[in-house]
């Protein structure tokens, strides 16, 4: 009888679970926040990657509602006068926008929620939950750093000088998050990230 009653109590307890948390990831373009991102999934399938909505060109290989959604600027003006996004930005002339209702189902069913955005993306997420923990992923060096666009080579000479100019800013800001963690050794930093999710 008691352990007809345990299982009642567990399956209770797993209707309504306590909610889950919010992490942000952020840092500038080519650190390797994706990179770090896809190998911390990897470990740990039961994380939900928010997939953004963005104006940009899918690059090759990238695929519509996996890496994001694409959409038009006039379409992503439309779902910003709707509410329809957590946080969203312009970055080097594209928006990009984290999709509201499905974050916060996740969180609802307490999921562990990860957004890997850019600097103002990750300062509204801070602003509207406090509780959120934010890591900041910086490069070993500026060079490391312009080193790693150019090999990806997925931007134009022109996409790339806009993405410096943004690094050269968004680092000044590493101090306002939680944690900041160096991209130098891929797997040290992501077993540096694991540690400040799982402790
Ligand atoms: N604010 C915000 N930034 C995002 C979102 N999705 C992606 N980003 C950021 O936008 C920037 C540009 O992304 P992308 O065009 O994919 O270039 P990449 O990061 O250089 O590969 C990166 O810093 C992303 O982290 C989002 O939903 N909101
Ligand atoms: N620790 C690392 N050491 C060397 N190269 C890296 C490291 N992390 C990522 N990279 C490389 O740097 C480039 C940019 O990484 P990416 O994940 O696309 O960055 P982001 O998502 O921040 O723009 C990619 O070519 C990736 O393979």
């Amino acid at each position: 009888m008691m352990q007809v009653l345990s299982i009642q109590n567990g399956a209770t307890t797993k209707e309504c679970p306590p909610l889950g948390r919010l992490i942000v990831l952020t840092g500038p373009s080519g650190v390797g926040k994706g990179t770090l991102m896809r190998s911390l999934l990897q470990r740990h399938p039961e994380l939900y990657y928010s997939v953004s909505v963005t104006t940009r060109s899918p690059r090759p290989g990238e695929i519509d509602g996996k890496n994001y959604y694409f959409i038009s600027r006039n379409k992503f003006e439309q779902l910003v006068a709707q509410g329809e996004f957590l946080e969203w930005a312009e970055f080097a002339g594209n928006y990009y926008g984290t999709p509201r209702e499905a974050v916060l189902k996740q969180i609802r069913a307490g999921k562990t929620v990860v957004l890997e955005i850019e600097l103002e993306g990750a300062r509204q997420i801070r602003a509207s939950f406090p509780s959120a923990l934010s890591i900041f992923i910086l490069p070993p060096s500026f060079e490391e750093l312009e080193q790693r666009i150019r090999n990806r080579g997925q931007d134009s000479e022109e996409a790339i000088a806009r993405r410096l100019q943004c690094a050269q800013e968004e680092i000044k800001a590493a101090e306002e998050f939680d944690i900041q963690i160096v991209n130098d050794d891929l797997e040290t930093a992501v077993n540096a990230i694991a540690a400040a999710l799982f402790g």
